[in-house]
């Protein structure tokens, strides 16, 4: 198969879809790929590497998308990106459907192959290709929460992990998924006073047996949500319903009774975010503020540490990558239901019923089309 990889092009995302590594697997099994000159200069992986491990450099996006029968990027194609798809093409990438009409519309219109990476299921369970980057934004978000505490950045001029003499300060976590947990790892190592939230008990169970009485962990809903953002420092949202739109747990009004200078790092906000008040934001413009309350809601939070994050994306994408370009999409998705359910965009049709739903558009499931 012709596999190509474009640079991406989302503000400061310096992630490939590729490594040199993952190019090897596929072109020592006899598949031709593509990679857009300087893909991954920026994160120290070079053309030269590339040329190494058996790929074509080639000068622009556009001869990529032309030539090649499946596009394997990072981030969710941008309007740019969705115009130059083309019919019957393989997308393989990150989508976030359900929050974004726009893109979904694109991606339909195109009528390309489209698999999320963050729909595709695992045979233990969880989210295999989503995990690492939620990983990286579970860890980073305390790094994001702590820097904006800092009175220069907007908030109350607060050291997380306090000292000697004085409290820490106070982290509450909503979601125990793998963001929540990787959060809450950081939180403790740094010192913080911590509250995790979510509505799977054994998850919390599980904390609980790991982190004893160093954490406090709550169910759930609407009152213990309230009562611990209104009490808390900083609140990280790492919550989840795969595919669907983030639900909306922190309201307008328990925002404008937080501390003031507290901070809001909405993990969850590729999914559209579940602070009522959140709105997508940059690496260039990280933050807003809302009723006194830092908004950190960047939604590629790992294209910061692009080079850790290309690495463990790689890691998780590249057994299936593998599979599409030896079988092709229709075989491969027959041989392993896991791959099938991150097919979300199909010859026209949306086959991902949670985004159907947001969007209000028809269904159609992908057993009828593979
Ligand atoms: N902004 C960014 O750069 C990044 C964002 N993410 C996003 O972070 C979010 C979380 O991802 P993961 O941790 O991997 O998901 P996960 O599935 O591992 O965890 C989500 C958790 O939320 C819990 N949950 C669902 N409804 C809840 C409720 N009402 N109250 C409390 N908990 C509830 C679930 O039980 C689950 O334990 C996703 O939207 C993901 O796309 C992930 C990586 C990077
Ligand atoms: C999962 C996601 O949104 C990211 O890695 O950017
Ligand atoms: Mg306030």
């Amino acid at each position: 198969m012709l596999i190509g990889v474009p640079k991406e092009i989302k503000n400061h995302e310096y992630r490939v879809g590729l490594t040199p590594a993952s190019v090897r697997e596929l072109t020592s099994r006899g598949h031709q790929v593509l990679v857009q000159s300087d893909a991954g200069t920026a994160i120290g992986l070079l053309n030269k590497d590339y040329e190494t491990a058996g790929a074509e450099i080639v000068a622009t996006a556009a001869e990529i998308f032309k030539r090649a029968e499946m596009i394997v990027k990072v981030k969710e194609p941008q309007p740019v990106e969705c115009a130059m798809l083309r019919e019957g093409q393989i997308l393989y990438t990150y989508l976030h459907l359900a929050p974004d009409p726009e893109q979904t519309k694109a991606l339909i219109a195109s009528g390309a192959i489209c698999f999320a990476y963050e729909t595709i299921t695992g045979a233990g369970g969880g989210l295999p290709l989503l995990a690492p980057m939620s990983e990286v934004a579970g860890r980073m978000s305390i790094q994001a929460g702590a820097a904006h505490l800092e009175k220069s950045k907007g908030g109350m001029a607060l050291l997380l992990g306090g000292v000697p003499g004085v409290a820490p300060g106070h982290v509450v976590i909503l979601g125990a998924g793998v963001v929540g947990t990787a959060a809450l790892q950081v939180a403790v190592g740094v010192g913080a006073r911590v509250t995790i939230l979510d509505k799977n008990i054994d998850r919390l169970r599980h904390l609980d047996l790991i982190y004893g009485n160093r954490i406090t962990t709550l169910y759930s809903n609407e009152q213990t949500v309230e009562d611990s953002v209104l009490a808390a420092d900083l609140v990280i949202g790492g919550v989840l319903i795969p595919g669907a739109a983030a639900p909306k747990l922190v309201t307008r009004a328990m925002i404008k009774k937080m501390k003031p200078g507290a901070v809001v790092v909405d993990v969850a906000i590729d999914q559209g975010g579940c602070f009522e008040t959140s709105h997508a934001t940059t690496h260039a413009e990280p933050t807003f503020v809302v009723d006194n309350v830092v908004h950190y809601c960047v939604a590629n939070m790992p294209g910061a540490v692009a080079r850790t994050s290309t690495f463990a994306l790689n890691n998780a994408t590249i057994r299936h990558a593998v599979a599409l370009a030896d079988k092709g999409w229709k075989q491969a998705c027959r041989d392993d239901v896991h791959l099938k359910h991150g097919l979300n965009v199909c010859n026209g049709k949306v086959t991902y019923e949670a985004v159907a739903r947001e969007i209000g558009t028809d269904y159609v499931n992908a057993d009828t089309l593979i």
